[in-house]
């Protein structure tokens, strides 16, 4: 990327890249951050700085958000009600660290708390051509507005903090160009399982994907984000999105979003940004979208995704000893037994939410579902923030979801992640719309399927894993 003139055009990426460098020493390049976006787990970063007596550099360049601890439920008693210490400190550490150095903070109390990758793009913060670096991996999520946003490590993180710059060596392109139409029920989620599943979960490891092609085009912000949010989950170090009419209908009148002369002056900017016609990426995924079908994982990793018609793979089939042998262990550790059909799994639990399907069009179109019937187990709806919560309850979604008897709670990571208190019980079985399906990551042995909004709710009103689609069109 970018430092040498040879007559090439360039990528979004790189322009985005070079915009934002100050000084290249040896390969290493120090770059400008617009914003870093921080959470609960980031007081060891505040701390560390704290601990050298260090001022935040820019503080109005920083966004905090408490999502990862907070409890979606027993809301109104507080901070200071939360029974569990260690998780009431953690709130409670970065609500001191926030008002010490006058930081921008979407905490418990304020009417549009959220998870960090919902929050940062409803407000308007997230914006084309910005540089945006994350204390949290699925940073990549904000790609889908046609800036550079990663996530970074809790040192770099203290970097940022006191600089508000950080060196990083310039990662390769890659650009993933979605053609065909995508059929009913298929959605970005679908489309990124099925991304994975060809290129693997370490497949675009060290590269920037930019996902192009008239079927990205198409795609409304929201759908943009699910699929710029797995990014990291086949390895990339980013997603992106060209900024296009879609990006500036999303961000015009957001609280954060330039207004009046600076918004026409922003928007020409803008778009200058897409990647020149003569750019060159150093590697090029075609996807023909009517080759994905509503897709869930079976195993432990993301790239374990099949279309739900499909049957678990046979470990006895697989000739590469390595892969035979990861194969028999994630079938193992999830409990299945090897060739039998997808939809003969049983499900304990649903959880419909996270920073990858938990936005307002995800929950209307899980609601799209829900209303034909009951839930047979558990499930949770948890909104990506306060305000998709509001809004889903403006549109009469909650009362849908309740009627058919799922939980409807507060905005936050919750069960993605378990580290609020909402967990899986031991061994239980989830059907999530989540982003990650390792080992344990729900609770001590848990399982997770990962599935679209739509699939999840479908898995709540049947107790298994359902092809959708069974379900007809939707009426809602
Ligand atoms: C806790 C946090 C640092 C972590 C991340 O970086 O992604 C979490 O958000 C996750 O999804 O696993
Ligand atoms: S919702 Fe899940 S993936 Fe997203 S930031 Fe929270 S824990 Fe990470």
């Amino acid at each position: 990327m970018g430092t040498i003139d040879n007559g090439q055009g360039k990528t979004l990426a790189e322009k985005i890249w070079d915009r934002h460098r100050i000084v290249d020493i040896d390969g290493e390049q120090l770059l400008y951050l617009d914003n870093l976006l921080v959470h609960e787990g980031s007081s060891h970063a505040f701390e560390a700085l704290n601990a050298l007596g260090k001022h935040v550099y820019r503080p109005d360049q920083i966004i905090a958000c408490s999502d990862h601890y907070l409890p979606t439920v027993g809301r109104e008693r507080g901070v200071e009600g939360i029974a569990d210490p260690a998780i009431r400190n953690m709130i409670l550490r970065l609500g001191e660290n926030v008002r010490r150095h006058g930081i921008r903070y979407f905490g418990p109390e304020d009417p549009n708390q959220g998870i960090l990758h919902v929050v940062a793009p409803e407000q308007g913060i997230t914006q084309p051509g910005l540089l945006i670096g994350g204390a949290d991996s699925h940073t990549t999520t904000h790609g889908a507005f046609g800036c550079l946003a990663f996530g970074i490590g809790a040192s770099d993180a203290r970097h940022v903090l006191a600089t508000q710059t950080l060196w990083l060596r310039r990662p390769k392109t890659m650009r993933v160009r979605l053609v065909g139409e995508a059929a009913p029920y298929v959605s970005a989620k679908d489309i990124n399982l099925a991304l994975i599943a060809l290129l693997g979960a370490g497949g675009a490891l060290g590269h920037i994907i930019e996902y192009a092609g008239p079927a990205v085009t198409r795609m409304s912000m929201e759908q943009r984000m699910t699929l710029c949010n797995m990014a990291v989950e086949a390895g990339g170090r980013a997603g992106i999105v060209a900024p296009d009419e879609t990006t500036y209908a999303y961000l015009k009148g957001r609280p954060f979003a330039p207004a009046a002369k600076e918004w026409r002056q922003a928007v020409a900017y803008w778009r200058t940004l897409p990647s020149d016609d003569n750019a060159v990426f150093d590697r090029e995924v075609t996807l023909d979208l009517h080759e994905v079908s509503p897709t869930v994982t079976w195993g432990t990793s993301p790239e374990h995704a099949l279309g739900i018609g499909g049957h678990l793979p046979d470990p006895a089939a697989i000739e590469d000893d390595d892969q035979r042998q990861e194969v028999a262990a994630a079938l193992d550790y999830m409990g299945l037994t090897a060739g039998a059909p997808l939809t003969s799994i049983k499900i304990d639990r649903v959880f419909i939410g996270s920073c990858t399907n938990g936005r307002i069009e995800d929950l209307r179109a899980a609601a799209g579902i829900a209303f034909r019937g009951r839930v047979k187990v558990p499930s949770w709806v948890v909104p990506g923030s306060t305000s998709v919560k509001r809004q889903a309850e403006r549109e009469g979604l909650d009362k849908i979801f309740i009627n058919a008897g799922f939980e409807w709670r507060d905005a936050g990571c919750s069960l993605c992640t378990a580290i609020n208190g909402d967990v899986l019980a031991e061994g239980e079985r989830c059907a999530s719309t989540s982003n990650r399906n390792f080992r344990g990551r729900q609770g001590v042995n848990g399982r997770t399927h990962l599935v679209s909004p739509v699939m999840a709710a479908a898995a709540a009103l049947t107790g298994y894993l359902t092809d959708v689609r069974s379900f007809g069109e939707t009426i809602l």
